[in-house]
């Protein structure tokens, strides 16, 4: 990667903004359910404190929209990184105004500080130059070592490198330069499998990942918005309306560049989205007013098993059910194994789709488990990502 690492810079006794994507998983007590993004970021933090460097993280944690919303406070996560690195770390509840900037003047070199969610601002997402400096005049060096939100032109992410120095973390180096290697020619048959609940974010890809895969399966909560396009009923489940024309050009356009598409056959429907409600499993064109598709049937699994098997290339990026329940893990675990045992290689990303193999007891298994899901798949339809290309150039 020809971006200055973090490896290059000169940081002792200096104030080090670091971004990092700890955007992890809770379950609904607000337990943190896998900490894989914080164990990724660890190398970076455990460089800078060894270097002797004030680090200041800064991350964001779910959609908080702009609002302070104590369910997606970084606190939990500033006591479980504290136990990880065997060091104290201290918490600032606010990541600009006063109460940042004293925080950030305690600290002595080698002292780790955590800054509350960057989206409690709405000015994160706009990207507002105004927030950006403030973050910035946090510190010294900015390091850019979240990988899973590099796909994100952000203050956090892209903003604040036009006021202080900006280099990547060793994550982000190591996802970029696997992703590329191992992309750059696959071997084929290559196959994306995509789910998920983040649907809007991420059909926009399949445009352009049909032009480098030779098939593509759709699972999860992104198929419904295919379902509907093939003309079913899909009832109560999670659908973006305003996708289904897309979907329509998709499906077609798959026909003539001759990429298989899968879509479901069958799916596990219930009444609600409870793990204790009742389900049953049905063709896809049976599914009721009052149902909604939580996971994919076995007939589909089945199929989607028989194309993994034979693929030498595989990407995943989102959960093909609501994994996170037991009723709805079958399709999910299915697909897991397949690609586990399936011999070629293997990339998962995404922040549930990595807990979610991981839950399985597979992701050993994997090539390479990355910590971008959205990210991993702006990488391979060929975008620059904004919190990438921001970054120092080397020499
Ligand atoms: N059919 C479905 N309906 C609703 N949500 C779903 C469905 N299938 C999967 N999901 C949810 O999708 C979420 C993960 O989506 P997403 O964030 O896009 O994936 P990743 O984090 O791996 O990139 C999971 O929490 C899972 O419960
Ligand atoms: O969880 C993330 O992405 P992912 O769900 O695609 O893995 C990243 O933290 C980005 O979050 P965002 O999609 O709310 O910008
Ligand atoms: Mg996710």
């Amino acid at each position: 990667m020809n971006k200055k690492s973090v490896n290059d810079a000169e940081v002792r006794g200096k104030r080090v903004l670091v971004r990092v994507d700890f955007n992890v998983p809770l379950d609904e007590q607000g337990h943190i359910t896998n900490d894989k993004r914080i164990q990724a970021a660890l190398p970076t933090i455990l460089h800078l404190i060894r270097e002797g460097a004030r680090v200041i993280l800064a991350s964001h944690l779910g959609r908080p929209k702009g609002k302070v919303n104590p369910k997606y406070s970084l606190e939990p996560v500033a006591k479980h990184l504290s136990s990880q690195l065997a060091q104290e770390i201290s918490f600032a509840t606010d990541c600009v105004g006063d109460v940042a900037m004293e925080a950030v003047n305690k600290l002595q070199d080698g002292q780790v500080l955590l800054l509350e969610n960057v989206r409690f601002h709405a000015e994160e997402e706009k990207n507002d130059p105004a927030f950006a400096k403030e973050l910035a005049g946090l510190a010294e060096l900015f390091v850019n070592d979240a990988f899973g939100t590099a796909h994100r032109a952000h203050a956090s992410t892209e903003g604040v490198t036009h006021y202080i120095p900006a280099v990547c973390g060793l994550l982000m180096q190591k996802e970029v330069e696997f992703m590329g290697n191992a992309l750059e020619h696959p071997e084929r048959p290559f196959v994306a499998i995509i789910g998920g609940a983040k649907v809007s974010d991420k059909i926009g890809v399949i445009d352009n990942l049909l032009e480098k895969v030779d098939a593509l399966i759709i699972g999860g909560g992104m198929a419904n918005t295919f379902l509907k396009a093939q003309g079913f009923n899909v009832g109560k489940s999670l659908l973006e309306e305003e996708k289904v024309e897309l979907a329509k050009h998709l499906i077609e356009k798959a026909k003539t560049k001759r990429v298989k598409l899968e879509l479901p056959i069958d799916v596990v429907v219930a009444p609600a989205f409870q793990a204790d409600a009742p389900h049953r499993t049905v063709n896809v064109s049976e599914i009721g007013e009052d149902e909604m598709a939580l996971d994919i049937g076995p007939a589909s699994a089945g199929k989607f098993e028989a194309l993994v098997a034979a693929a030498r290339t595989v990407i995943w990026n989102g959960p093909m059910g609501v994994f996170e329940m037991d009723a709805f893990a079958k399709g999910t675990e299915r697909v897991a194994q397949a690609v586990a045992a399936c011999g070629g290689t293997t990339i998962v990303g995404g922040g549930d789709s990595v807990a979610a193999v991981e839950k399985m007891s597979v992701a050993d298994r994997m090539t390479h488990i990355s910590t971008g899901g959205g990210a991993s798949l702006e990488f391979l339809e060929g975008k620059v990502l904004p919190g990438v290309a921001a970054l120092q150039d080397k020499g």
